[in-house]
């Protein structure tokens, strides 16, 4: 079932001041979130010039939930970094959009990421991880920011990731995706071989 627009307030925070707009599947229950900047917040009150801000491509993040990364501070990957910088940018540019899509672990979810993290302690990359726990390499899927992107008004798409993945899956649901930013912060020798491991296997972009 295809996810609902909940409730919108104003969040400001340390980067600038965003909406967020909490969107929610009726059926699981799963919540995403809009954090943006600059964007109308409910096109059925759009003003007169959304038509015209929705040919400007809008930068825009599919951000995967990482509990130990965003909120831990964990130095094991780099989505921690990655938000923040985000967000900076976001601020900075006064236009854009990041949606925190909750998919912990690439869709596996955080009691299963953890054990990935124990086989990894153990020498495994991690793809193979996840697949000797019995589980996909990559479990996410972005069918939810159809209905967030149409809610902020989005069209065109300059998206901010090193995963080619993420733009065809927006492609795919019919968004524009006209430009894409990397985003290479928050490198460490904790999360080297990480990062590598997904540009020579998962087909993360490197420049
Ligand atoms: N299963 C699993 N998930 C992980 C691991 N490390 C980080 N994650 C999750 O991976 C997700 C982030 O995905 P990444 O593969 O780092 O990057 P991406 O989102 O595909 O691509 P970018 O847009 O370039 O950041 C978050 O949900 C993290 O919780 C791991 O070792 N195993
Ligand atoms: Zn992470």
């Amino acid at each position: 079932m295809p996810v609902e627009f909940v409730a919108a307030s104003k969040l400001p925070t340390k980067h600038g001041l965003f909406d967020i707009s909490v969107f929610q599947d009726p059926e699981s229950g799963q919540e995403h979130i809009a954090l943006s900047i600059g964007l109308v917040v409910d096109p059925s009150v759009a003003p007169s010039d959304a038509a015209i801000s929705t040919s400007i491509p809008t930068l825009v993040r599919l951000h995967s939930e990482c509990l130990t990364g965003d909120a831990f501070g964990s130095l094991r990957c780099d989505c921690g970094p990655q938000l923040n910088s985000t967000l900076a940018l976001l601020a900075k540019k006064g236009r854009g959009a990041l949606l925190y899509l909750r998919q912990e672990g690439r869709g596996i979810g955080l009691p299963n990421k953890i054990r990935a993290y124990a086989l990894q302690d153990q020498g495994h990359d991690t793809l193979d991880a996840n697949l000797m726990l019995g589980l996909p390499a990559d479990a996410r899927t972005y069918e939810m920011c159809q209905v967030m992107l149409n809610f902020l008004n989005v069209q065109k798409v300059n998206l901010i990731t090193n995963n080619p993945a993420k733009i065809e899956a927006l492609v795919a649901l019919g968004l524009d995706v006209v430009e894409r930013t990397p985003l290479h912060v928050g490198e460490n020798p904790h999360n080297a071989a990480y990062i590598e491991t997904k540009q020579k296997r998962m087909r993360h972009i490197k420049a």
